[in-house]
């Protein structure tokens, strides 16, 4: 990929390029990569705001498509100097059916994989999730842990089993010859709980509180923290592999990296509420309102209305078993590993991330503010 610093040559792909974290990374790579000469966007659903995009001096292409179809992949790849892998069903409230799931996140991913090899295509970064690692089916706590914490990654849900299939394909193929003999090099992130503006479930928490006049009522106790990353800076971490990637290959093939920044260490919804309360909400109880038992035992009946429902209505809430468990399991990182390999540092502060979150709920509807 080497290539003149004046002149823009590059052709990148980015899968998933219209969803929340592809919308940023695809803007970012626009404002923030010199040497993009072409930037092919991949979706499923393809985004009206694509069109204001293709106005400026990079070529911007649209590609609707399905990375389960491998010659559709293959097409898009073809050319293409990097591919950032970021498709995917992000699903943990029962909207697709683990066969779904399995098909979008793992063969899509081994579709790409293999539509790099095929094709020539040298550099693939992988869009994984802290879920790969937890929290696990026993509830194990991940407390400031990092890319070495050891930590029994068991998972049942469809979905941390998909991303971590995929991951390991990812990682795997590493070093496999492309099309013209050179090496691919491969590397995954793995984001913790993105936020920021586009995000669905802070959406969803948004809407709720509404509809209880203002109120979100505590669920997870305080001292439960989780793991947040601004979709900024996710993006930027995204930004910053592909341009690396070649120069450190040795280095950097093969690897992961947790997607860090100076967020807070908050539990789920007291992170939530640094968004939503200068939005008119208010989190009630100091404490969960109501005992565990009772909380499980709303979550297994919502499982079972969604089941008993499904022929007739898609209902998904928020709170089922695992968004519960999932919720109230502490799970966060301390690490420094991106820094040390590519010399990451977050571009946006905690203060620059929480304004922009905060602007961004106040332009949802109903926003109180
Ligand atoms: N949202 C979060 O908190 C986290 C997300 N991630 C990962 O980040 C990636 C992006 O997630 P989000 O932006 O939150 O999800 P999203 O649902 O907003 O975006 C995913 C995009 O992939 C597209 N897509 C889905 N199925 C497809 C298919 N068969 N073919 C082509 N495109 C398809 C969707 O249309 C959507 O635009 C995913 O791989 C997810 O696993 C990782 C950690 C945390
Ligand atoms: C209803 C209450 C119990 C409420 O507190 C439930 C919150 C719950 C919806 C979220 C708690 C933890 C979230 C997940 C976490 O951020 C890790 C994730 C990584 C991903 O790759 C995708 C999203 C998610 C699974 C995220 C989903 C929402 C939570 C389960």
């Amino acid at each position: 990929m080497a290539e003149s610093a004046q002149v823009p040559t590059l052709v990148y792909l980015v899968t998933g390029g219209c969803g929340f974290l592809g919308e940023h990374i695809v803007r970012m790579l626009l404002e923030r990569e010199p040497r993009l000469r072409e930037l092919r966007v991949f979706d499923l659903h393809l985004s009206p705001w694509l069109e204001e995009l293709q106005t400026g001096p990079v070529q911007v292409t649209a590609i609707q498509g399905d990375v389960t179809q491998a010659h559709q992949v293959t097409a898009a790849v073809a050319g293409s100097h990097v591919v950032i892998h970021t498709a995917g069903l992000v699903d943990v409230f029962g909207k697709a059916s683990p066969k779904t799931i399995h098909q979008v996140n793992v063969q899509g991913t081994q579709n790409v994989i293999e539509a790099c090899i095929r094709t020539g295509t040298q550099f693939l970064i992988y869009t994984s999730s802290m879920e790969v690692v937890g929290p696990n089916v026993k509830g194990h706590p991940f407390y400031r842990g990092n890319e070495d914490t050891p930590y029994e990654a068991v998972h049942r849900h469809p979905y941390p089993c998909s991303k971590a299939l995929a991951e390991q394909l990812v990682l795997e193929a590493n070093g496999r010859k492309v099309n013209g003999g050179l090496p691919l090099v491969t590397c995954a992130l793995r984001p913790t709980g993105i936020y920021g503006e586009g995000h669905q479930i802070m959406r969803d928490f948004y809407n709720q509180g509404l509809r209880f006049g203002g109120r979100l009522f505590r669920a997870i106790p305080a001292s439960v923290e989780h793991g947040r990353v601004y979709v900024g800076n996710v993006a930027w971490m995204h930004v910053l592999v592909a341009r690396e990637l070649e120069q450190r290959a040795a280095l950097m093939g093969g690897q992961v990296y947790f997607c860090y920044d100076k967020s807070p260490y908050k539990s789920y919804e007291d992170f939530n509420m640094e968004f939503l309360g200068p939005c008119g909400l208010r989190l009630i109880g100091t404490h969960p309102l109501l005992p565990y038992w009772l909380l499980v035992l709303l979550a297994t009946l919502n499982a079972l209305l969604q089941w008993l429902l499904r022929p007739l209505v898609l209902y998904t809430p928020l709170l089922n078993p695992y968004t519960l468990a999932m919720a109230n399991t502490t799970f966060t990182v301390s690490t420094n590993k991106a820094q040390r390999h590519f010399g990451y540092k977050p571009l946006f502060s905690w203060e620059e991330s929480k304004a922009r979150t905060i602007l961004w709920v106040q332009t949802l509807e109903g926003s109180a503010r």
